[in-house]
Formats: C-alpha cells, sequence, structure tokens
C-alpha cells in the first residue's frame, strides 16, 4: 500500500519508447511469436519487468517467477481482473463479457466458475465421464489403424471435440452433427486472426473492414443456430426426463438450472451459447495441441518411449486391452512424460491479459490501477536459472528432483508454493479444467503408446519448430508410421 506517497514507488516498469497510433500501426500486423521474441530481448535490456506499447494500450510483461507468485498468489485479489473487451470479443462473450475467462473479476465469474468446477469438473462428475472417455479412445484408435504415414493431429482434435462435445450437450451425437459443431467452433476460432483489426479501434474497424465484420457476424450466427438448437433439444429431452436414461449430467444441464444471482434471472440461450462456446475451446484445442506434442516428443526419442511402454507393462494383464483410468496413477514416467510435454511446449505461450485492480508496488516499481499485466509462461518454462538444460526434452528431471523437476508427486503445478512453470497459470484465475486436461493427456498417452509403436517417417528428423494458431502448435504436423504392438494382436 503506497504510504503518504513517501516510499511508494512513483516509476512504472521501463519498457521503450512508444507513440500512441504510430506504436499501434507497427503491432497491427504482428503476431504473438513476433510480440514474444520482441519481448525477450526487452527482459534482456530492461529486466523482468517491461512496459509495452501494443494493441492500443500499454501491458506490463512479468518474467520472473518470484514476481509473478508474489502477483497471481501473494496478491492474487489485485491481478485477477480481466480488461474490457470490445470489438468482436465483445459480440462472442456477450453484454457484461458473461464467460468466465472474459468475466470481470466479480461475483458473476464467481458464480459462473463455481458452476464448471462444482458441478462438470469435480472428481466424481469427472469419472461419469469415463465411459465416454472409454469410447472416444475406441474411436481414436480405429482412426489410427491405417497402413503407411500418418498425420494424427486431425485425429486428435476430432476425438478430443467428440469428448469435450458430449461433456457439453449430453447424449450421443451422430457423426454428422459433432461435424456441423466442429465447423461452426473450428470456423470462428480459426478466423481470429483475421478479426483481430476489428478489435484494435472497433469504431473505425467496423466501417474499413465491413467485409470482415460481415463476415465474423455470420459466423457467429451460424454458431448461435447450430449450439441453440442443441441446448433446446437437451432442454426438451429433459422435460420428457428423457436423459435419466444416460444418467450423466452435461454442461448444458447445469446452464439450464443457473440462475444469476444478482439478477435473479436464468441465462438468456446467447449467454449459454457463449458458455458452451468458450467450454468447446477451452478444453478442446489446448489438449489435443499438448497431446500431439508429446507424442512427437515420443516418436523423436525411442528411449523414452521404450521406458514408458515398460512403465505400463507393469499395470497390463492379459485380460486388459486398454490402459484403466484407476492405472494411471500407479503410472509416475508417465505424470513425468506430460509434465515435460506441457514445460516444454506449453499450449498457450502467455495467460489471458489482467487487470490491476489497485495501484500496487511489484520488482521496486508502481503498477498503477487499471494497468494490464500478463506473464511470460513458455520462457519461465525454459529458463536456464530454474530449469537445467531447459530445451532438452528429459521427463526424468521429474522424477530424480535433478534438472529443476523436483519429483513428480510432489510437483505443484498450482503454483502455489513456488512457481516453476505455469502452463495453466497461477493464483484465482488459474486453468479450472487443468486436472481434466491432466487426466485425458495421460489417458490418451498411455493407451496410444500401449496399442502402437510409434516411428518417425524414414528421413524425417521431427521438426519441433512452432507456429502460431489459436494455441502454438507445431509448425510441421507430426507424421509418423504407426505399427501395432503384438500385445494387441487377440483385440
Ligand atoms: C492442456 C490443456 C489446457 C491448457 C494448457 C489450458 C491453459 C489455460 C490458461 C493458460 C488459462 C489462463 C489462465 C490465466 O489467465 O491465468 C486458462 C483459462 C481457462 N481454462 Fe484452460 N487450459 C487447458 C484445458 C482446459 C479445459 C479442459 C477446460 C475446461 C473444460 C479449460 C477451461 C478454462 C477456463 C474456463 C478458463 C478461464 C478461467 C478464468 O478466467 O477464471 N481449460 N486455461
Amino acid at each position: 500500500k503506497p504510504l503518504l506517497g513517501l516510499i511508494s514507488p512513483r516509476r512504472i516498469p521501463p519498457g521503450p519508447i512508444s507513440l500512441p497510433f504510430i506504436s499501434d500501426l507497427f503491432w497491427v500486423r504482428k503476431s504473438f511469436t513476433d510480440l514474444e521474441q520482441i519481448l525477450r530481448g526487452l527482459h534482456a535490456k530492461y529486466g523482468p519487468l517491461v512496459t509495452l506499447r501494443h494493441g492500443g494500450s500499454s501491458t506490463v510483461y512479468i518474467a520472473s517467477h518470484s514476481l509473478a507468485h508474489q502477483a497471481l498468489v501473494q496478491s492474487g485479489a489485485v491481478f485477477s481482473d480481466r480488461p474490457p473487451v470490445v470489438g468482436i470479443v465483445e459480440k462472442i462473450t456477450t453484454a457484461n463479457q458473461r464467460q468466465i475467462n472474459s468475466a470481470f473479476y466479480g461475483p458473476t465469474w464467481r458464480f459462473l466458475r463455481r458452476n464448471l468446477t462444482a458441478e462438470i469438473l469435480h472428481p466424481s462428475r469427472v469419472k461419469s465421464y469415463s465411459s465416454a472417455r472409454r469410447w472416444v479412445l475406441e474411436i481414436l484408435l480405429d482412426r489410427l489403424r491405417e497402413d503407411g504415414p500418418i498425420r494424427p493431429v486431425g485425429h486428435f482434435q476430432y476425438t478430443m471435440f467428440c469428448l469435450l462435445v458430449l461433456m457439453c450437450f449430453g447424449d450421443r451425437l451422430e457423426e454428422q452433427q459433432i461435424r456441423k459443431v466442429e465447423a461452426v467452433q473450428r470456423g470462428l476460432l480459426m478466423n481470429i486472426w483475421r478479426f483481430e483489426i476489428l478489435n484494435f479501434w472497433p469504431r473505425l474497424g467496423k466501417l474499413l473492414f465491413r467485409q470482415r465484420w460481415e463476415d465474423f457476424l455470420r459466423l457467429r450466427s451460424n454458431q448461435e443456430e447450430v449450439l441453440i438448437q442443441l441446448i433446446k433439444a437437451r432442454s426438451e429431452s429433459r422435460m420428457e426426463k428423457k436423459h435419466a436414461e444416460d444418467g450423466v449430467v452435461c454442461y448444458v444441464d447445469t446452464l439450464l438450472n443457473l440462475e444469476l444471482p444478482e439478477e435473479k434471472r436464468k441465462l438468456t440461450e446467447d449467454e449459454m451459447v457463449s458458455l458452451c462456446s468458450e467450454f468447446l475451446n477451452a478444453g478442446t484445442d489446448t489438449t489435443s495441441t499438448a497431446l500431439q506434442w508429446i507424442m512427437a516428443n515420443i516418436t523423436k526419442y525411442p528411449a523414452i518411449q521404450e521406458k514408458l511402454f515398460n512403465e505400463i507393462m507393469t499395470v497390463m494383464s492379459p485380460d486388459k486391452a486398454v490402459v484403466a483410468e484407476e492405472d494411471l496413477q500407479k503410472l509416475p514416467y508417465l505424470k513425468a512424460v506430460v509434465l515435460e510435454g506441457l514445460r516444454r511446449h506449453p499450449p498457450a505461450h502467455f495467460v489471458m491479459m489482467r487487470l490491476v485492480a489497485e495501484d500496487t508496488e511489484l520488482g521496486g516499481y508502481l503498477i498503477p490501477r487499471n494497468a494490464k499485466v500478463n506473464f511470460m509462461v513458455a520462457a519461465m518454462g525454459w529458463d536456464p536459472e530454474v530449469w537445467k538444460d531447459p530445451m532438452a526434452f528429459q521427463p526424468d528431471r521429474f522424477l530424480s528432483g535433478n534438472n529443476g523437476g523436483g519429483g513428480v508427486d510432489g510437483f505443484d503445478i498450482t503454483g502455489s508454493r513456488e512457481i516453476k512453470m505455469m502452463p495453466f497459470g497461477v493464483g484465482r484465475r488459474m486453468c479450472p479444467g487443468y486436472t481434466l486436461a491432466l487426466l485425458h493427456l495421460e489417458y490418451f498417452v498411455a493407451n496410444l503408446v500401449w496399442r502402437f509403436e510409434w516411428k518417425p517417417v524414414e528421413g524425417d528428423q521431427i521438426d519441433l519448430s512452432e507456429k502460431e494458431a489459436f494455441t502454438v502448435v507445431m509448425k510441421n504436423p507430426l507424421q509418423a508410421i504407426l505399427t501395432p504392438r503384438a500385445n494387441c494382436e487377440r483385440e
């Protein structure tokens, strides 16, 4: 807290000189990858806190683990708000930012987040989706049974999507219906960069880029049409009590029950579309991206694959065709492989923008009220001060406690004691889906290695370069030869 303005810092974190409008123009055509590279240079020059103007406003970027802990954990309430959204994001999140990720830090955010965590992500509810996971695993294994080189990423995306659609809408939809939902979701997601310009100067952008604004409105209206149909179908089947047949509560069921406490009203269809869309996007692309990175490393490094396979063998018996969820607890090396994948290749290289609630001190600087703040997620996982040989893929670092990992069971991915890496963010706005994501990754990686031997296509070194899409993906998607394992021949 500032003390009579005498000992409180007056200086905001340093950064390059920037001029409104001119600097904004410079950033219009720059991607997050460019931003990350520029920030790397700025942090080397100015230290762990850097102020940079882009996207029409200034943001403080934090690269230090201990300052991130100080901000997100020790001063959690001050660093948990989100900035107001404009342009297309405003339309996507509906009036008053009614998505969990963009909601202002306050009662509505708390209420919506609690609904998700208590109703859908609670361990007992997650367990109730285990037959759904088994079902999509079979779909995935089926699709991977192909001769010759295979590019698995599309299959990863599709199966992860099926799983989230099921958790969202309940019924096992036909492939055609799932494809329809996937098309409207991806239509928006894949064009998000094209529409980004509409967020820079929302009013001017609508006039100057009229066609893009219209394209955006068309995609959003397609999305509403498809998702509202599914929400209505679920609502009607609830009334007829048809859903009791499968006995599984889905996200839409919980949304239909909700009543916003402050406004004392039910959610509108529009708001439900936004929340369902958030649920599908948040859980699909992030997880399938991480899965692809992990499988790429497993394919590239046969010794890691063999060690993992041998570990899985210890929990398998002749009567088991797949690695069961209960067995995942007994596989520390599997956990280490997944954690190493998230450290080395976090799907998100930044967290979602935070807004500071009051003037505060951090690292000797003033972070003023309403300043935007973000954190260098990837850089923290690659910091040689914390991780030995950080660019190498070495799952053992999580087992031995050497190389920065600290032991797989004791490793605290929530960062509440200490931050070493933060692929899911940290603090009050940390990803609420992190345990579900870890379960999905462990389950699919274990079964993919148990059922197939993964080998690179001859002459292919497996390129681990990155490219920015909705998440940070493989620039050259993984291609591999999959040979069914002899242990699975009875199938
Ligand atoms: C590997 C998979 C995943 C990764 C890497 C990931 C990463 C992240 C990150 C970095 C954030 C921002 C946190 C912050 O601002 O500090 C976030 C937020 C969020 N994630 Fe995830 N996520 C994953 C999976 C999931 C899943 C499976 C769900 C739900 C089904 C989910 C739902 C959300 C939601 C609702 C938020 C917004 C939280 C809030 O603002 O309160 N995520 N995630």
